[in-house]
């Protein structure tokens, strides 16, 4: 199995091929096989949002942004421009990143003509793409010294709790949530996650923690519902998760499920922390209430894929055929639930956000 690997960070999930298009790690195939996909078309590009191939706030946003670069290839247009950039904006509706990326990229390309559009693009893309690397090697920078608190406070093993994919898969390179436990584990300070599976698509038990076993970090799967029990039981020293758009009060809004681990994390003392990259904080809403909560299919929950035993890939339905389901794919976790927010410039409670990136975002 090979890694696409770019100097400086473990692990790259995407990356311009250099004939107009770029190449993916299809997410949608992992932990069982590893295959990457090239993307030439802005049609390419959408779906692969769409279906997931691609997921992760920070990843979603850059994969959008060289979706633009492909479509000033194809027309560099203000009408093919436009259409390219609503075509990729409906494709998932609830990562800040996505609209963020698109909007700089469109600020980027106005002011040039046609004919400068798509060398514009294409390095603003891979701006953004470097950019959100050197983001996630801050945070995890910043969240290593809670990790190290974390081990002079037990003076053994730290656990860590984390839910569905926040790892280097999430974004270009790093992770958000797992940077710091990647740069844990490289300082040689004993670390040992409990991954959350992630019902219904299983992020945690495909992605996280297949990226924990080739990484090397200890790591234990657990059931979604196993994480209040393990804090009840002392189990966990802190909890680290990402986000998908974090509003300028500090409610979260993430991956399904983490309200429910925040909640169990503040009942039993258990620290809290959000890694958020500043092009996931979304400052024009006041509070989590506003954020779109994407709906998915229901066939996420009455459906399952994995491996049987001779290697092939088959799906199974786990309820009654004809079962109503509801899939809302994220939730909100209030302010106060949230210890503090991990971003690459220190680490913030949610009352400080304001004051800290009041004026500026992300380049
Ligand atoms: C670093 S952002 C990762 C974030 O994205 C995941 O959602 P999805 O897999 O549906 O794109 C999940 O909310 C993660 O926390």
């Amino acid at each position: 199995m090979t890694l696409a690997r770019a100097a400086g960070n473990a692990r790259r999930t995407i990356w311009a091929t250099g004939d107009g298009g770029v190449e993916i790690i299809d997410q949608t195939l992992l932990p069982h096989s590893y295959a990457t996909r090239r993307l030439g078309t802005v049609a390419d590009v959408a779906e692969a949002i769409k279906v997931m191939r691609v997921r992760g706030a920070p990843l979603i946003g850059a994969t959008a942004a060289y979706g633009m670069a492909i479509a000033a290839d194809a027309d560099p247009s203000d009408a093919g421009l436009g259409t390219a950039r609503d075509t990729l904006f409906a494709t998932r509706p609830t990562a800040v990143n996505l609209g963020w990326a698109l909007t700089r990229m469109m600020a980027r390309l106005a002011g040039a003509g046609p004919a400068d559009r798509a060398a514009l693009a294409w390095a603003e893309a891979e701006a953004i793409a470097a950019e959100d690397v050197a983001l996630n090697a801050a945070i995890g920078d910043h969240g290593l010294a809670l990790v190290e608190t974390a081990y002079a406070a037990r003076g053994g093993t730290v656990n860590i709790l984390t839910h569905c994919n926040a790892g280097w898969l999430a974004t270009v390179g790093w992770g958000t949530a797992t940077a710091p436990i990647y740069k844990a584990h490289a300082a040689g300070i004993p670390v040992h996650v409990f991954v959350d599976e992630t019902r219904p698509r299983n992020q945690g038990a495909s992605l996280t923690a297949w990226e924990l076993g080739e990484a090397g970090v200890p790591h234990t799967l657990v059931a979604d519902n196993a994480g209040g029990h393990l804090m009840r039981r002392d189990m966990v020293d802190l909890c680290i998760v990402g986000t998908d758009r974090t509003a300028a009060n500090g409610d979260v809004c993430n991956k399904i499920g983490t309200y429910l681990k925040a909640l169990a994390a503040h009942d039993n003392g258990v620290p809290f922390y959000v890694a958020l990259p500043s092009p996931t904080l979304d400052l024009s809403l006041g509070s989590g209430d506003e954020v779109p909560i994407e709906e998915r299919d229901a066939a996420e929950v009455t459906e399952l894929a994995g491996r049987t035993a001779d290697g092939r890939i088959e799906t199974v339905r786990i309820a009654p055929p004809g079962t109503p389901a509801a899939n809302p794919a994220f939730d909100v976790t209030p302010a106060r639930l949230v210890t503090a927010l991990v971003t690459e410039r220190g680490v913030f409670r949610p009352g400080e956000l304001k004051a800290v990136f009041g004026g500026t975002l992300a380049a």
